[in-house]
């Protein structure tokens, strides 16, 4: 068996021309949505996925700021700032690139965020929301996820699905939606003593560890659906995820690459939740 490939790219390109769509729709409305993004030190991966998220704005009608501070900028002065475009009316989502230097509390600086503005799903007002089945922002990776899974017309109802990672901006999330679509979950994590066991019986596998070749094909039941969310560098340096990819392929019914899979989605997904806080501001 070879996999299907469930192409992130193609994907987001289609998401992203509906996007475009509304967005003009809401700007005939006289509403441009606008997203903060707010990038705190100079790491390298950071930088990049901050431009790529502002070009995505720009690409598709979403207006947007890009504010960048050195790595020693106070957290009194970041929750300043997060409070000063709460205010903003030009302004719907508010994201704040993770990591944060380790000086300022990551948790403290979400809260801080507005509910009604975060557009990452970070808040626990989010996280809230999406246990109970309430309205709210969707955390972008795992909604993406969801998003290939359809793609494919791979309904999770009475499915068996295993999520591997606990993350709360992963791995729980990821959990929570498959649950709401009606799968039986499993969450696996460093503290599980048989990965196999739980993976070879599973209908769609999440790997969300960020450890290569956490997922290999003698872990795999023939026809699963794999979902690779991992980033990292194989020895050569080159990008990779935690599915070994060339072998899982060959028992799996689908598989998403890495480049080129979960990550262009997770950009794809914010300009979604953006498009929806503005339109959701538009008719308050
Ligand atoms: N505030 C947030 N911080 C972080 C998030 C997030 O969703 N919100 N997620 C990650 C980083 N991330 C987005 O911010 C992100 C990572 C990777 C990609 C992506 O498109 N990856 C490409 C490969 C890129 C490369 O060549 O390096 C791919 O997989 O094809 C997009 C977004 C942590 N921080």
């Amino acid at each position: 068996m070879t996999a299907q490939l469930i192409d992130g790219n193609a994907l987001s390109k289609q998401i992203r021309a509906d996007v475009a769509r509304r967005a003009a729709a809401l700007g005939a409305r006289g509403v441009t949505p606008g997203l903060a993004v707010i990038l705190v030190g100079d790491n390298p991966a950071s930088q990049v996925y901050v431009r790529n998220k502002v070009k995505a704005c720009q690409d598709n009608g979403l207006h947007s700021v890009l504010e960048q501070y050195p790595a020693t900028l106070s957290e009194a002065d970041l929750l300043a700032r997060v409070q000063a475009l709460n205010n903003d009316p030009a302004i719907h989502g508010i994201l704040v690139q993770l990591p944060l230097p380790a000086h300022i509390d990551a948790h403290k600086v979400i809260e801080t965020i507005s509910p009604l503005k975060d557009v990452d799903g970070f808040h626990v007002a989010s996280a809230g929301a999406l246990m109970v089945g309430q309205p709210g922002f969707k955390p972008c990776t795992p909604y993406g996820c969801m998003k290939m899974l359809e793609s494919i017309g791979c309904n999770p109802k009475g499915k068996h699905a295993v999520v591997i990672g606990r993350s709360n901006i992963v791995g729980k999330p990821m959990a929570m939606l498959l649950l709401q679509a009606s799968a039986t979950v499993t969450i696996c994590h460093s503290a599980t003593p048989d990965l196999a066991h739980h993976t070879r019986q599973a209908d769609i596998v999440v790997a969300a560890v960020g450890k290569r070749n956490v997922l290999t094909a003698d872990m795999v039941k023939p026809g699963a659906v794999v979902i690779d969310v991992g980033m990292n560098r194989n020895d050569e340096g080159k990008l990779c995820g935690d599915v070994d990819f060339d072998g899982v392929s060959k028992v799996a019914s689908a598989i998403t690459p890495v480049p080129g899979g979960v990550g262009p989605m997770t950009i794809t997904m914010l300009l979604v939740n953006t498009l929806e806080a503005a339109e959701r501001a538009a008719q308050a």
